[in-house]
């Protein structure tokens, strides 16, 4: 499987703090992997580097390489609305914009220059399909998202990523809002969907991590601590404080 995603000695500051010291890591085509670690050890300001979503935080310095395909992300002429269709995002908190799950769905499609309404009904039909909430909600696609449940409303968030045929897609702990049926859903939604997207995701649920992941990285204190198959990392790590982490020994 080919590199989509290489990383090479990211550093990134907020002001005089520097949380993240150098992070090298490819991520393969089609693997899901889990960003792991306790809390405040850098793993969402690296998932958020990957899309260039720090740039709007104030005093935020990076320096090394990100490369999405051949394309160093950080280089001047990365066009961002490119980067963010190609590498989509979803939140912790659902985020549904405040109007139908129609056109939650056709906004960014028309972001992406997509005009042809028959494309567009085309494409909220096939996102909601793979989300796995077509089902629940195809007669309902007038009313506005935000009056769905959590899990619904986090599903038609994936739908709304999957929309515009992003080849990657960063999970910011896209579980750890929801109650534990709507999560085991989008677990499912997503081990049904990782043949065809290349996922990251951040979460502190490690039983999670071992369900659905291919990969597995240990971050601490702005470190990689470790990084290898989910397999060898929760049945054989290098490092003492991986085994720690990744047995409940700490968090
Ligand atoms: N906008 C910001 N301004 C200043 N410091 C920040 C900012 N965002 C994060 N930090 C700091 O950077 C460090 C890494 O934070 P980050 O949110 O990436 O950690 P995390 O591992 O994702 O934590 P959690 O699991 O709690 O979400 C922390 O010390 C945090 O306080």
């Amino acid at each position: 499987m080919s590199t989509i995603i290489s990383s090479k000695d990211v550093h990134l500051s907020y002001g005089n703090f520097e949380a993240l010291h150098g992070i090298t890591m490819d991520f393969k085509q089609n693997e899901l992997t889990a960003l792991l670690g306790p809390s405040g050890c850098g793993k969402s300001t690296f998932l958020r580097c990957i899309n260039r979503m720090n740039d709007d935080i104030a005093n935020v310095e990076i320096t090394g390489k990100i490369k999405f395909e051949d394309q160093n992300i950080y280089s001047p002429k990365t066009d961002l609305v490119w980067l963010r269709k190609e590498v989509g995002m979803v939140f912790q908190q659902p985020t549904p914009f405040p109007f139908s799950v129609y056109n939650n769905i056709a906004y960014g499609l028309k972001l992406a220059g997509i005009k042809d309404k028959e494309l567009i009904d085309q494409r909220v039909e096939e996102s909601l399909k793979q989300a796995a909430i077509w089902r629940e909600i195809k007669d309902d696609l007038n009313k506005n998202a935000q009056s769905f449940s959590g899990g619904q409303q986090q599903r038609i968030c994936i739908a709304r990523a999957l929309a515009v045929h992003p080849k990657v897609v960063l999970l910011d702990e896209p579980t750890s809002a929801l109650d534990p049926i709507s999560s085991s859903e989008i677990e499912e939604t997503l081990l049904n969907l990782k043949n065809d997207f290349t996922f990251i995701m951040v979460t502190h649920n490690l039983q999670q991590a071992s369900r659905i992941s291919d990969m597995t990285a240990f971050f601490m204190n702005g470190d990689l601590v470790e990084y290898g198959t989910t397999s060898d990392m929760f049945m054989k790590p290098q490092k003492q404080i991986t085994s720690d982490y990744l047995n409940g020994r700490f968090g």
